[in-house]
């Protein structure tokens, strides 16, 4: 297994968290998730239902490259919209692997709906992450479809990152 550092990246509510730690376990390196290292006045601007802009997105993305340069390996749940947002990333590692989790706004603010106790809440707050999203293309991310269950949200990461056989995960 040569794959280290991945970053799972989608729009709020597409599974980065749930996938992403389950994918840190398999791969026995640490998960990391990117809302965690977001300044206190960016969480309390999205809780306030104001979209970050690129400024307030800057520092961030500059502690997590310098988190994927310092980690030997990890599984990183980040939002990572734009191109350039993922360029930053990858200053840390150029190796850096992406999942894209992708999935329809409909799909995803159903399981937003079900969510309680998160500061991203409401219908305006996802519609701006679909506004902002640059969507990878292959040649920059594996694209995994997010419709399907869980458990088969990650037998498509872990085919596509080739990890392991799929039938280790029929249980
Ligand atoms: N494939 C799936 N099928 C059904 N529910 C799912 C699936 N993936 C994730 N969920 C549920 O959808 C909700 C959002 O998932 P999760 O919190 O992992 O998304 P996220 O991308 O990390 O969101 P955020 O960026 O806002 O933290 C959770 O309640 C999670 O349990
Ligand atoms: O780039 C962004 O706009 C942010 O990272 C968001 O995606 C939120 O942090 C996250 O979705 C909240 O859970």
């Amino acid at each position: 297994m040569t794959v280290r550092k991945i970053v799972v990246m989608g729009v709020s509510g597409s599974g980065k968290s749930l996938v992403g730690e389950r994918l840190g376990d398999l791969l026995d390196v640490q998960f990391f998730d990117a809302d965690d290292y977001h300044s206190e006045s960016n969480v309390q601007k999205m809780a306030n239902g104001i979209p970050l802009t690129d400024e307030d997105r800057r520092d961030w993305l500059t502690d997590l490259a310098d988190l994927i340069r310092r980690e030997a390996g990890l599984v990183l749940a980040c939002s990572a919209l734009k191109k350039t947002y993922r360029d930053q990333l990858r200053t840390g590692d150029p190796s850096l692997k992406f999942l894209y989790l992708k999935g329809d706004f409909e799909t995803i603010w159903s399981r937003h709906a079900q969510r309680q106790d998160h500061y991203f809440t409401g219908q305006d707050m996802l519609e701006s992450q679909f506004l902002s999203l640059e969507e990878p293309d292959a040649n920059e991310a594996y694209i995994i479809d997010i419709s399907a269950t869980p458990e088969a949200v990650l037998k498509q990461c872990i085919a596509a990152l080739s990890i392991k056989p799929q039938d280790d995960l029929d249980q």
